[in-house]
C-alpha cells in the first residue's frame, strides 16, 4: 500500500509542476488570479444587480468596464471629464445589455477637481441609494525623460493619479463602512511595482497608490468586509500613450506608436472583473515577459534590477532618436 502512495507521488509530483510551469509561461495574470479564473465566482453571477462607480469610462479600460459590467447586470454610474463620450458609452451599454435607461447614471466628473468630489458621491447615492464598488480607474500616464520635464508635469500626475484617486475614496469609503461592505478597486500599474523609463512620474504616482491602499487595506481590517484591491496591468491597448504627459503640460505625444502588441483590453477587462468578483486584493495581469517580469521583481530584484537597465537603455535610446520608444521592447523600433 505504502509502496503504491510512493510511486503515486513520483507520478503526480512532476505532473503538478509541470501544470504550474505551463500556467507561468503561458498565463497572464499572477496565480491567485489564475486560480480564481478556473475554479473561482464567475463575474456574472457575483457581479449582477451590483452597483458599480467607474471613474474613466469614456475611453480604454474603463469603456470597456463599462462594456462587461452591463453584461454582468451590474448598475453604473460613468464618470469621466466628456459628458458627451460617456453618453456613447452608456448608449452601447443599453445596446449590449438587458439593463433599462435608469440603470446607469452618467455623472461627469474630472479627477483634478477635488473640490467637487462631495457633491459628485452625494449624487450618486442619492441615484442608487449606495454604491457597491468603486473602480478607481481614470488616468494618465507619462512619455518623457526627468531631464527634460516640467515640475509641473510632476504636480499633475499626484494631481490626477494619486490625490484624485484618493480625494474620490475619502468621499465614498464612510459610506461602505457605515453598510459594512463594499469594495474599492484601483487601477494601479506594473509601473507601480517596478520602475519605468520615460514614466518616472507616472510611477511615482502608481506606487504612491499602492503604499497607500497597501496600507489603506490594514487599516480596515475591523470591516472584513470591505475589500481594498489594486489591479496592476502591463501594456493594454487603449488611450493611453495618446493621453500621456509629456514634458510639458498640454504637449501631445509626438509618437503614440501602436497598440497591437498589448494585450487585448477586453481580456484584461475580464480577469480584472474575476478578480472583483473573487475578492483578489492585488492582481497582476500582463503578458508575457511582463508577468515574469513582476515575479522577478518579487524574488529575484538583483536579476530584475539588470533586465531593467538593459531593456531600459534601449528604451530611452528610441526616444532620444524620436521614434516610438515602446514597441522598441517587442519588434524592430516603429516610427509611427
Ligand atoms: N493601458 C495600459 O497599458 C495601462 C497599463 C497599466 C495601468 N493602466 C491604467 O489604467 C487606467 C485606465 O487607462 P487606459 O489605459 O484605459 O487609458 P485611457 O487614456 O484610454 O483612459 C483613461 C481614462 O481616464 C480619464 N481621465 C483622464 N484624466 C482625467 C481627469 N482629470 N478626470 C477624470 N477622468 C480622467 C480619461 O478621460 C479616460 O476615460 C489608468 O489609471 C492607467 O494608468 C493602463
Amino acid at each position: 500500500m505504502e509502496c503504491c502512495i510512493v510511486s503515486a507521488l513520483w507520478y503526480f509530483i512532476p505532473l503538478y509542476l509541470l501544470i504550474h510551469l505551463l500556467f507561468f509561461v503561458r498565463g497572464d495574470s499572477d496565480f491567485t488570479l489564475m486560480w480564481a479564473s478556473l475554479v473561482g465566482h464567475r463575474p456574472e453571477n457575483k457581479l449582477k444587480g451590483l452597483v458599480v462607480w467607474v471613474t474613466g469610462a469614456s475611453s480604454g479600460i474603463g469603456e470597456e468596464l463599462a462594456y462587461q459590467l452591463a453584461k454582468c447586470g451590474s448598475r453604473l454610474i460613468l464618470s469621466a471629464r466628456r459628458e458627451d463620450e460617456l453618453k456613447r458609452v452608456k448608449r452601447h451599454c443599453l445596446e449590449h445589455s438587458d439593463l433599462q435607461d435608469e440603470d446607469i447614471l452618467v455623472l461627469p466628473l474630472d479627477l483634478m477637481e477635488r473640490m467637487s468630489h462631495e457633491e459628485k458621491t452625494k449624487t450618486a447615492i442619492q441615484y442608487f441609494g449606495h454604491i457597491d464598488i468603486l473602480i478607481n480607474n481614470g488616468g494618465r500616464s507619462q512619455r518623457s525623460l526627468f531631464l527634460e520635464a516640467s515640475i509641473d508635469v510632476y504636480q499633475a500626475l499626484m494631481e490626477l493619479n494619486f490625490l484624485g484617486t484618493v480625494s474620490i475614496t475619502k468621499q465614498v469609503l464612510p459610506y461602505m463602512t457605515q453598510r459594512g461592505i463594499g469594495s474599492i478597486v484601483t487601477v494601479s500599474s506594473v509601473a507601480g511595482l517596478a520602475g519605468v523609463p520615460l514614466a518616472t512620474g507616472y510611477s511615482a504616482s502608481k506606487h504612491a497608490l499602492q503604499g497607500f491602499f497597501n496600507s489603506l487595506r490594514t487599516e480596515l481590517s475591523e470591516y472584513p468586509k470591505v475589500f481594498i484591491s489594486t489591479v496592476c496591468p502591463g501594456p493594454v491597448q487603449s488611450q493611453i500613450v495618446h493621453n500621456a504627459f509629456t514634458d510639458e503640460l498640454n504637449k501631445p505625444v509626438a509618437v503614440p506608436g501602436d497598440q497591437e502588441y498589448k494585450m487585448p483590453t477586453s481580456r484584461c477587462v475580464h480577469l480584472m472583473l474575476v478578480g472583483i468578483a473573487n475578492g483578489v486584493q492585488e492582481m497582476w495581469i500582463a503578458q508575457q515577459p511582463f508577468l515574469l517580469f513582476n515575479y522577478a521583481w518579487q524574488y529575484t530584484p538583483t536579476f530584475a534590477w539588470f533586465l531593467t537597465k538593459m531593456l531600459g537603455r534601449k528604451r530611452v535610446r528610441n526616444f532620444k532618436a524620436g521614434l516610438d520608444a515602446d514597441s522598441a521592447y517587442f519588434t524592430k523600433t516603429k516610427t509611427s
